[in-house]
């Protein structure tokens, strides 16, 4: 459905990606994981359009895809950044409301609001508030409620848990499990590896430069001696059959 091949972007002399490969199937969540300023975000910003390549090729449903950050949703891939872009001085409701705006179709809009409302029951409560008031748990439900009224087929999150609460990133990793329960794509950049690797299909575990130093099923990859010490700080798996010497 999505695919990058030897993806090039740079800050003026900073070049942040140089050379990040990656694939997203359709209906797959898929985690993108790695330690800090490994080029996460600036991934997701190239594909989202913000951020122009300067090599490599992004591939949306076969085709080459460019043309920008508002082509990017036309053509059904939604994103929600890192500082969520939430506008605090409009309401919930115009928050919301702002997630159709790139859509040809004003038909369904309320029916798509109301349906956010009953997944984040939290924003019921809030519909009329200035959205500037909401908590950090809020302002990221009402950014991936926005992103999912321009009703895309892939949506790009991250960082969603970033200083929030335990229980919110309870909440918004079963969120996001239950998106792509419903068959939405989803391509996940988180810094909480460990939940990422339990909802995640796959995952892909990137490297300074952006490249791509481990990558296979969230299931197989928890249970790799490389992952879990480099990424888990687990000590290795043991062997089956083998019984681990514990220390009191
Ligand atoms: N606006 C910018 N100007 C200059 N350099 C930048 C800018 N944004 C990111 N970088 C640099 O590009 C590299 C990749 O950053 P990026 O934000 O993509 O990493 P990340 O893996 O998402 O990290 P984090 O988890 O800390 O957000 C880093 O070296 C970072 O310092």
């Amino acid at each position: 459905m999505l695919s990058v091949r030897d993806l090039r972007a740079s800050y003026g002399s900073i070049e942040a990606l140089q050379g990040t490969s990656l694939e997203v199937r359709e209906g797959e969540l898929v985690g993108l994981v790695g330690h800090n300023g490994v080029g996460k975000s600036t991934t997701l910003k190239a594909i989202a359009g913000v951020l122009k390549p300067t090599g490599g090729r992004i591939e949306w449903l076969g085709e080459p895809l460019r043309g920008g950050a508002a082509a990017t949703i036309r053509a059904g891939i939604a994103y929600v950044p890192e500082d969520r872009r939430i506008f605090g001085g409009l309401s919930v409701e115009e928050n919301l409301r702002l997630g159709a705006t790139t859509r040809s179709d004003a038909d369904g809009v309320a029916a798509d609001v109301e349906r956010e409302l009953e997944r984040f029951p939290a924003l019921k409560k809030l519909y009329k508030r200035r959205a500037g008031n909401l908590s950090g748990g809020e302002q990221q439900m009402l950014a991936i409620s926005r992103a999912l009224i321009s009703r895309p087929k892939l949506l790009l999150l991250d960082e969603p848990t970033l200083g929030l609460a335990p229980i919110v990133i309870d909440t918004l990793f079963a969120t996001i499990a239950s998106l792509r329960d419903e068959g939405l794509t989803v391509l996940l950049v988180e810094q909480n590896v460990r939940k990422t690797i339990q909802v995640a299909d796959r995952a892909y575990v990137m490297a300074p430069g952006g490249r791509i130093e481990l990558e296979g099923a969230a299931r197989e990859l928890e249970r790799s001696d490389a992952f879990r010490a480099g990424y888990l700080s687990l000590a290795p798996a043991a062997a089956p059959g083998q019984t681990k010497a514990v220390t009191a």
